[in-house]
């Protein structure tokens, strides 16, 4: 029987931490600040942690295969060098959406940069509707678009066969999933495999543990819940000491924890007051199940 533990590693003060991503060369988190405009890495071992600050609001992070990093910045596609903090266009989208900005991202097995947009927030979860579109940065630095109509697009990963993308548009209060093939980037027959109850509020950020279970973050929920997406049954509530819950990633040796992310934008003096930890890091452990290496990006 293992005995779970939270614990906050990194007091951040993040006004909506996101996308985290574990580096296991440096044995490091990278998650970014979405609206601070920040990407910060947290070094498990040193505790130090290192923060560049970019143009516009940054929403996503992942790992490059040739070094450094690749994020969503802005409704830009962009590479991110660490050693002189620069930041390269890789390609633009929703040039016709002034208002628009990427949301959540994360690369696919086979290296293509996933990616999708949103209209900017006027308070969280607020906002002008069905602006939003699901975009591939493929490793050739072209932009595949998938489909439109995207409230807030969330959380996203792949099935450890390959075969399945799961996604989270958050107002549809749904986990769903498409039937996914790895050599073309192509996505069909959309299908939901879980609603979210009323309690869990608001999907946020997702990932994919080792025994393919889901596990994913409940904005306002202030827990990550584990998901069988077969049975569509939610297996496991893990409850943090935050409301804002926002994403989620395993890292660590083996990949045994879970970091996750939260945010503070939206919160009220008093709910401040008695979630200090609101905008950190939060490291879970003793849950019994590890986690895969994120997939680089190819180009
Ligand atoms: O981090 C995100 O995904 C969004 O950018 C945030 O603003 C909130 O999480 C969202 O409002 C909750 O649905
Ligand atoms: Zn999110």
């Amino acid at each position: 029987m293992s005995s779970i533990k939270i614990e906050c590693v990194l007091p951040e003060n993040c006004r909506c931490g996101e996308s985290p991503v574990w580096e296991e060369s440096s044995n490091s988190l990278l998650f970014v600040d979405i609206p601070a405009k920040k990407v910060c890495r947290w070094n498990s071992l040193t505790k130090q942690v290192q923060r560049v600050t970019v143009d516009a609001p940054v929403s996503s992070v992942a790992l490059r295969q040739s070094g450094g990093y690749v994020a969503t910045v802005g409704t830009k596609f962009c590479t991110l060098n660490w050693e002189d903090q620069s930041v390269v266009v890789l390609a633009t989208v929703d040039k016709d959406k002034k208002n628009n900005r990427f949301n959540d991202g994360k690369v696919d097995p086979a290296g293509r940069y996933f990616a999708g947009t949103m209209a900017e927030e006027t308070a969280p979860a607020v906002l002008e509707r069905h602006q939003g579109s699901l975009y591939s940065l493929f490793p050739d630095h072209h932009v595949k678009k998938y489909f439109d109509q995207v409230d807030i697009s969330n959380g996203l990963d792949w099935s450890l066969d390959h075969k399945i993308f799961y996604y989270i548009d958050s107002l549809s209060y749904s986990v769903d999933a498409f039937d996914y093939n790895l050599q073309t980037g192509q996505i069909s027959n959309r299908r939901s495999v879980y609603k979210l109850e009323k309690d869990e509020q608001i999907p946020d950020g997702m990932c994919i543990d080792a025994e393919g279970k889901l596990w994913v973050a409940c904005y306002n929920g202030g827990r990550v819940i584990r998901l069988d997406p077969e049975t569509g049954k939610r297996l496991q509530t893990v409850k943090l000491p935050v409301d804002k819950t926002t994403s989620c990633c395993f890292g660590g040796k083996d990949y045994s924890e879970m970091y996750v992310t939260c945010a503070r934008d939206g919160m009220d003096s008093e709910s401040l007051l008695r979630q200090p930890e609101a905008g950190g890091i939060f490291k879970i452990t003793g849950l019994g199940v590890k986690g895969i290496a994120p997939y680089p990006y190819a180009g």
